[in-house]
């Protein structure tokens, strides 16, 4: 397996709010290897945006409480000040490609200039180097060179998608967080960008962090798969297991929730709703929802580790499981 490439422990991230204080992302802890992905999968407001937002430090004004500790490459983000941070880590360490981002594109400026930027802007490059650079990237990301000189509303959404891609890999950098990449896209579309990214990772090593709520589209590109609820990650797991023997219930809801070929049986939606942030339950937050919950999950379960590469937060593998923080 790949050598630690970032290591994430006991992240938290809270939003004031009229209502109080929401703990959005909940002691969150995983390892990225060099050339790995991890997908991070979980329903809308589970906190998967607000972990790509402390990792990257993206915050709104009414963030605060980003505890616990941040190592990329070895090296401890969380001590760096906001300049060195921007300065060294933003765009050649962590580049994050937000979710909607294709829309965000200057619709005055072709799109070469602006993918060109990160290397002009924040490494001094010359305009002719930034462009052929640009060029390169362009063709691994499968844009034809010619759009260099076009302007984004030139561009299908899947174009300007890919573009935006390119922008967050011209720096190079070590891991891409990628915040919802193809959900506003065709499911061909989603395809050739999921194409594209294995290239990318296959010939440059790159490390991912891909965040989607869409199981299908990511087992694509997944390494690891790491599930988040109520702000918690409450399974971790290499993908083959995560996919075919996910260990925590709301894994295992959430694949018998997916429509898959050559099925008998109807997917199955799950019942109820996620707690609320401002006032999550002591327990596991899945119990309220949970087919299988029992006394012991009116406190908050440990990460058991099933197998060298499955942690499951669920009493339910107290006793298989030795415990172990995910
Ligand atoms: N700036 C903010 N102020 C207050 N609450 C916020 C803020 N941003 C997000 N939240 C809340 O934090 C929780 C986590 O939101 P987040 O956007 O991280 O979830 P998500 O899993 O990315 O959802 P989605 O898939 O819909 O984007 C939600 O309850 C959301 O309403």
């Amino acid at each position: 397996m790949c050598d630690a490439l970032l290591e994430v422990e006991g992240l938290t991230l809270d939003y004031h709010t009229r209502g109080g204080v929401m703990r959005a992302v909940d002691d969150v802890g995983f390892t990225v290897g060099r050339g790995e992905a991890l997908v991070v999968l979980g329903e809308s407001g589970c906190g998967k945006s607000s972990l790509a937002r402390a990792l990257m430090r993206l915050l709104p004004r009414n963030a605060g409480g980003l505890g616990g500790r941040v190592r990329l490459a070895g090296r401890e983000l969380h001590p760096l000040d906001d300049e060195t941070f921007r300065r060294e880590v933003q765009w050649q360490g962590l580049a994050l490609v937000m979710q909607a981002s294709m829309n965000a594109l200057n619709p005055v400026v072709k799109v070469g200039e602006q993918v060109a930027e990160p290397l002009r802007v924040h490494l001094g490059w010359e305009r002719r180097r930034a462009l052929a650079r640009a060029a390169e990237v362009f063709e691994l990301v499968g844009l034809p060179g010619d759009f260099l000189r076009r302007y984004p509303f030139e561009l299908s959404g899947g174009m300007r998608q890919r573009a935006v891609l390119a922008m967050a890999l011209v720096a190079e950098p070590d891991l891409v967080i990628l915040d919802e990449p193809t959900s506003a896209l065709d499911v061909l579309t989603q395809a050739g960008i999921m194409n594209a990214l294995k290239r990318v990772k296959a010939e440059l090593g790159t490390g991912f962090i891909l965040i989607t709520h869409d199981v299908a589209t990511s087992s694509e590109l997944a390494d690891q798969v790491a599930l988040m609820y109520a702000g918690q990650l409450v399974e971790m797991a290499d993908a083959a297991t995560f996919f075919s023997a996910p260990g925590h219930p709301y894994a295992q809801a959430l694949m018998a929730s997916v429509p898959k070929l050559r099925q008998r049986e109807r997917p199955r939606a799950i019942p109820g709703e996620p707690p609320s942030l401002l006032d999550p339950p002591v327990g596991c937050r899945f119990a309220a929802r949970c087919p299988r919950r029992f006394a012991d999950c009116a406190r908050l379960p440990p990460a058991f580790a099933l197998a060298p590469r499955q942690e499951v937060r669920c009493w339910l593998h107290q006793q298989d499981g030795m415990e172990d923080g995910v």
